[in-house]
């Protein structure tokens, strides 16, 4: 009789704790609200189970999403984990989208001390290719991709007015007399990091004395991290302005993750009314959204993936599986 599920995670999760100095790794990502963002972080789920990831997501959802939604997480595998809002210092800043301020709760993840090192995705994210050895990289560092300043939410800034962009820096050289080059500055949609309560109590700390700005947690975030930043190639995020903007960037067949951060581009919202939202790439890219999605057999209750999965977490462990032949 083949083990049960739960029986052979505990065994694997305990494995793969000794293999990282007792603490396991995860995915992560963040939910709020009762609205249609659930479909995103299902979408997440489901295609991080069809690259075959050995290991588990976690979903950070603020209080106000409801029991049904977090049901269909936990129904599709997610380790569902209810955190308290992060609000920044009342003030006066005009968000670049006004829902950014919720996202400053994000930084609860720095809590989850249970895991060594997570991989962090926006629930606008999805994986198209195994990224699991993102989690070998060197320890001490917080590993993003380079965002780009081109589209419009960057009309604030210095380096739009004079169209600069660190996607390409010799195109529009920075002015020396407008002081030092910006350092790099990441997307927050997606990173690598390792939680810690330490620097968990003083991201906290920080964001209270901090002036909130434009991209909110992402502006937080790039300046906390600064000396610790290591980018990492745009495969693991394409931001989808990058195909418009930068196409000389990018090679479509290389892109390991999609992120679907560009107006009208949320696949489960999509009418391909919005600018650059005709785009052939990027209906491509929607139906390969939508074909995961959909995709019952990567459902985590369908019977085909139960065992597959049993079958990755023994052998993650180290476990040969064998499946019980049936009696029938
Ligand atoms: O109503 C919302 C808005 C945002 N989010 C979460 O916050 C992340 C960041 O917001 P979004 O991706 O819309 O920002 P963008 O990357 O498009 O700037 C989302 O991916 C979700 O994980 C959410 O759960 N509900
Ligand atoms: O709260 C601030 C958000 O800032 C970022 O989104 C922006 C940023 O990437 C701009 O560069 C793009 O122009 C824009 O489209 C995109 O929405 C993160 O993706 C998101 O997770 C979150 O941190
Ligand atoms: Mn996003």
């Amino acid at each position: 009789m083949a083990p049960d599920i739960t029986t052979v995670a505990a065994n694997v999760t305990d494995a793969q704790g000794k293999a990282s100095g007792g603490r396991c790794r995860a995915y992560v990502t963040f939910l709020a609200g009762n609205g249609d963002y659930v479909k995103g972080v299902v979408g997440l789920a489901k295609g991080l189970r069809k690259v075959k990831s050995l290991y588990p997501l976690v979903v950070a959802v603020l209080p106000d999403v409801p029991q049904e939604h977090r049901k269909i997480l936990t129904s599709q595998g997610c380790i569902v984990r209810e955190i308290e809002p992060v609000y920044p210092p009342k003030n006066q800043t005009q968000f670049a989208m006004a829902y950014y301020v919720i996202n400053y709760s994000k930084l609860r993840i720095w809590e989850f001390v249970e895991y060594s090192k997570m991989i962090y995705l926006d629930g606008d994210i999805q994986v198209f290719d195994n990224i699991d050895h993102l989690f070998d990289l060197p320890n001490d560092y917080f590993y993003a991709v380079m965002d780009c300043f081109c589209e419009a939410t960057w009309g604030h800034t210095k380096q739009y007015q004079i169209g600069y962009c660190q996607q390409c820096p010799d195109k529009v050289q920075w002015p020396s007399d407008f002081g030092p080059k910006p350092p790099l500055y990441f997307n927050a949609g997606m990173f690598v990091y390792e939680p810690n309560l330490a620097t968990y109590r003083d991201l906290l700390q920080t964001v209270q004395v901090t002036k909130p700005t434009s991209f909110a947690e992402q502006d937080f975030l790039n300046m906390y991290f600064k000396d610790k930043y290591r980018p990492i190639p745009n495969v693991y995020n394409l931001v989808l302005a990058m195909l418009w903007r930068h196409p000389e960037n990018v090679e479509l067949d290389k892109v390991k993750v999609v992120h679907y951060c560009a107006a009208g581009s949320k696949p489960w919202r999509y009418t391909g009314k919005e600018e650059n939202m005709e785009r052939e790439d990027i209906k491509m890219l929607v139906k390969k959204w939508w074909d995961i999605y959909e995709d019952e057999s990567l459902d985590y209750n369908n019977p085909v993936n139960v065992d597959k999965f049993t079958a990755a977490l023994l052998e993650a462990g180290g476990i040969k599986f064998v499946p019980a032949p049936s009696a029938a």
